[in-house]
């Protein structure tokens, strides 16, 4: 555990903070007022939400990347850095993570609002003056030029996006598909100093699931000390690396043996299965079902229950339990990263990348 925590010192605020988005994949800025306006609400990045309460000393983790919170270096950075913030703040005791079904994001200055299947403009702030345009928008296949009505607002307007029903979709497949070996090294350090930060943290950690949770998403998850799923059937979780022609890492698979057992985390990382909720629940994926709208308040009552053990035996405890399975990684993280370099740049997994993201937009046409 101390040896996470050096690890993780590497990563100085002031550094990380000038690595903070200023721009994702799907095009939204982040412009620095908004991450002051975050500051001013105890929100500490725009990807990520932290509210701790002081009384509890339990802090609730927001994920808000639209559409589907997936794990890109940014948002890996600012997960990091978070957790880094609580884990050094004594009166934090207590993590849960879970996703927020709604996103607000702050525009300033002259900013242009397209109205998409995922984004509606939610209020405009006077004072504001909105010219209606047409914009032609060449679509994301390159092949059909679309007409979509504009607003575009001077000042100040807020814009709310909806992220889909999902906890997180894993890894950003972007991150993978087309990248240099460089970039995509930097990459793999991140989703590294995630695993190790969470898996090794010395809070009592929950993840409160209330969407789906496909691999790295349930690398997530399993990553807590207990985890709690939304009863719902459309939802569903489990290391699918299988399905898209790539191999889960050894510390992917280690996690899901100390949670499930060697047998069926054989089972379910060959067969790159997704579980359903109560499915999940038999192998021990998750430790618990409620109904949705229950998931925050149950990870809350139940974090009580953690917290009431004395700290120092809860954390030697699970020090004793995780140790080895982190120092594995600590010490191969140079050789895990060049495997997953020279893997993930190979022709063979770069198509059958392509293929699983062409079968992601066609499932949605
Ligand atoms: C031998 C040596 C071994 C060394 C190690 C080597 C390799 C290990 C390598 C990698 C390990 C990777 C682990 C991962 O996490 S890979 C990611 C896996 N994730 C998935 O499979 C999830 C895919 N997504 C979904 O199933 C659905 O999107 C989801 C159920 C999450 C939500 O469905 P919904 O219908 O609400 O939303 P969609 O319309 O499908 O998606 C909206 C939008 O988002 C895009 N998208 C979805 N998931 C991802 C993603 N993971 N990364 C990037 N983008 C994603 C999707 O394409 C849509 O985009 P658009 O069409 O709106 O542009």
């Amino acid at each position: 555990m101390a040896n996470v925590l050096r690890n993780s010192a590497k990563f100085g605020f002031s550094g990380v903070l000038s690595q903070l988005s200023i721009h994702s994949r799907h095009g939204r800025e982040c412009v620095s007022p908004c991450f002051s306006l975050q500051q001013r609400n105890n929100s500490t990045s725009p990807k990520i939400k932290v509210d701790l309460d002081n009384s509890t000393g339990v802090a609730v983790l927001r994920m808000q990347s639209p559409p589907v919170n997936s794990l890109s270096l940014d948002f890996l950075t600012e997960f990091c850095i978070n957790l880094e913030k609580l884990e050094m703040d004594k009166s934090c005791r207590g993590l849960i993570i879970t996703s927020v079904s709604t996103h607000t994001h702050t525009h300033t200055d002259t900013d242009t609002v397209t109205q998409s299947h995922k984004t509606m403009i939610h209020t405009i702030t006077p004072p504001v003056c909105v010219v209606s345009q047409t914009l032609s928008k060449v679509s994301s296949t390159g092949l059909d030029i679309i007409t979509l009505p504009v607003c575009v607002c001077v000042c100040v307007c807020l814009v709310s996006q909806t992220l889909s029903k999902v906890f997180s979709a894993g890894l950003d497949i972007m991150e993978m598909y087309g990248k240099s070996p460089e970039r995509c090294g930097e990459f793999w350090k991140a989703v590294q100093e995630m695993w190790l930060k969470l898996y090794g943290s010395n809070m009592a950690t929950i993840a409160a699931i209330n969407g789906s949770s496909p691999a790295g998403g349930c690398l997530m998850s399993i990553g807590c000390d207990y985890r709690i799923m939304a009863d719902n059937p459309r939802y569903s979780i489990g290391l699918n690396e299988t399905q898209l022609g790539i191999v889960a890492p050894f510390w992917f698979k280690d996690t899901l043996v100390n949670t499930v057992g060697n047998r069926a985390a054989e089972l379910s990382l060959e067969l790159g299965l997704l579980y359903s909720a109560p499915d999940a629940l038999k192998i021990g994926l998750v430790d618990q079902l409620v109904p949705e709208d229950q998931v925050l308040s149950t990870a809350q009552d139940t974090m009580s229950k953690w917290l009431a053990v004395p700290d120092h035996a809860r954390q030697i405890t699970k020090s004793m339990m995780r140790k080895q399975t982190i120092d594995k990684l600590l010490s191969n993280r140079e050789a895990d990263i060049t495997n997953f370099v020279s893997f993930i740049t190979k022709d063979s997994i770069q198509r059958s990348l392509r293929m699983y993201l062409e079968m992601l937009k066609s499932r949605k046409a």
